[in-house]
């Protein structure tokens, strides 16, 4: 017989195949188990779909196993209607006998109430099994929920001399630090958040795409620094402009905007998740220094935006790490020397990972 470690274990596995499909939803991982075998298994479906219980349930052929099945999940089951009715009453309509949870839902609609509702109905309720595993796999709903800003992780890539660009470049793209396989590995990165963000010297010097081109998924919202408005439309990140937001300072007023033709002003208590349908711009006070990242973080939390990847450059980078405003950072070493250039960012704190990518370095590094 398997622990229920084994099985939350699983459930985990399973649920990062929904990561960046489910927001503003938790991607959640589930498996049913009867006599020792698994029967069934779900993760969380695009947003609007069916959760993760419910798609575990569907699976199972047998359904008169779930009688004396144990279901594992790696969150709470919902205990609310959303939009598809809640988990926790399937779980009971089914008569599934025993539930086996990795963390609880701190969104105050389901905080314990998933519980008490199986409880309620006879139902087994056992919780915590590998549980820092399965806040961690949620990190960016519960950082949302409970920080009320994204979860931010930083990333860069820097040479073996410590720097992101060398002094002089040819032409207005990326010099590539990393090998293939660091960037295709940034492109899934890309696809599981929501959004991403470079700073103003980042697109006039790079033109970067920023999107996931080389990997299976949706590209993350952009977000652009641009103090002055004075980055270009013909960039590539303005490509589609459906998915692009300019964060620029509150001096540049909407008239400056309307004169450059560029721009379309919303501000983000008008902008529902789904709905970015044009060059955004909002407004943040950059005379007040120390505390533009917790401005943008704002900004960016009003548009419901649940977590960012920051790619720099260093000057972006830095205004992160100063305000001791990130989570997560990603940093690669390759072995070019630039002997020159743009110094990278220092973080010092412990080092959570690290791993070798053919010839370069990756070390992730968590600000807890
Ligand atoms: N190797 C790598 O991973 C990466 C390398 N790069 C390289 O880095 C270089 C760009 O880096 P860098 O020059 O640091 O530029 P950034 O891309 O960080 O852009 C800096 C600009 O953003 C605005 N800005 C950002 N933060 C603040 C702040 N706290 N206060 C005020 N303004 C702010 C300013 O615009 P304004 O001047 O309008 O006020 C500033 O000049 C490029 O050469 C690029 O190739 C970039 C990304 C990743
Ligand atoms: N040079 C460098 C990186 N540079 C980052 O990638 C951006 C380009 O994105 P895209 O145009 O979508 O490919 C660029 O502007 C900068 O933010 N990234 C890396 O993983 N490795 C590298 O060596
Ligand atoms: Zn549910």
């Amino acid at each position: 017989m398997q622990s229920h470690e084994y099985y939350i274990k699983r459930c985990l596995e399973i649920a990062k195949l929904g990561l960046g499909t489910t927001r503003p939803n938790p991607s959640v991982g589930c498996v049913i188990v009867a006599n020792n075998i698994i029967i069934g298994e779900g993760f969380t479906s695009p947003y609007g779909g069916p959760h993760a219980e419910v798609n575990a349930i569907n699976s199972v052929q047998d359904k008169s196993l779930l009688k004396l099945a144990t279901l594992y999940v790696t969150l709470e089951p919902c205990s609310h209607h959303g939009k598809t009715p809640p988990c926790s009453d399937i779980i009971i309509k089914h008569e599934i006998p025993e539930v086996v949870i990795g963390c609880l839902d701190d969104n105050p609609e389901v905080n314990g109430k998933g519980i008490a509702k199986l409880k309620k109905a006879g139902c087994n309720v056992t919780i915590g099994i590998l549980e820092e595993q399965c806040k961690t796999h949620h990190r960016r709903f519960f950082t949302f929920h409970n920080k009320k800003r994204p979860y931010i992780i930083l990333k860069w890539a820097e040479t073996s001399d410590g720097y992101l660009a060398p002094k002089q470049k040819k032409e207005q793209r990326p010099v590539w630090i990393t090998n293939t396989i660091s960037r295709q590995l940034v492109h899934k990165w890309r696809t599981e958040e929501h959004a991403i963000l470079v700073g103003t010297n980042t697109v006039l010097e790079d033109n970067p795409s920023l999107t996931a081109r080389d990997w299976k998924g949706s590209n993350p919202i952009k977000v652009v620094l641009d103090r002055e408005l004075k980055l270009p439309k013909f960039v590539s990140i303005f490509k589609n402009p459906d998915d692009c937001i300019t964060i620029t300072d509150i001096s540049n007023n909407s008239q400056k905007s309307d004169n450059s033709n560029q721009w379309t002003i919303h501000p983000p208590q008008d902008i529902n998740d789904s709905k970015f349908n044009s060059n955004m711009v909002s407004f943040i006070d950059y005379s007040k220094e120390k505390t533009i990242a917790h401005q943008i973080s704002e900004t960016l939390y009003k548009y419901k935006i649940q977590s960012i990847i920051i790619e720099g450059g260093a000057k972006t980078l830095q205004t992160f790490i100063e305000e001791n405003l990130w989570d997560e950072a990603r940093i690669f070493k390759g072995p070019t020397l630039f002997d020159g250039g743009v110094k990278a960012p220092v973080i010092s704190k412990k080092i959570k990972n690290q791993v070798l990518i053919k010839d370069d370095v990756l070390t992730i590094y968590s600000n807890d």
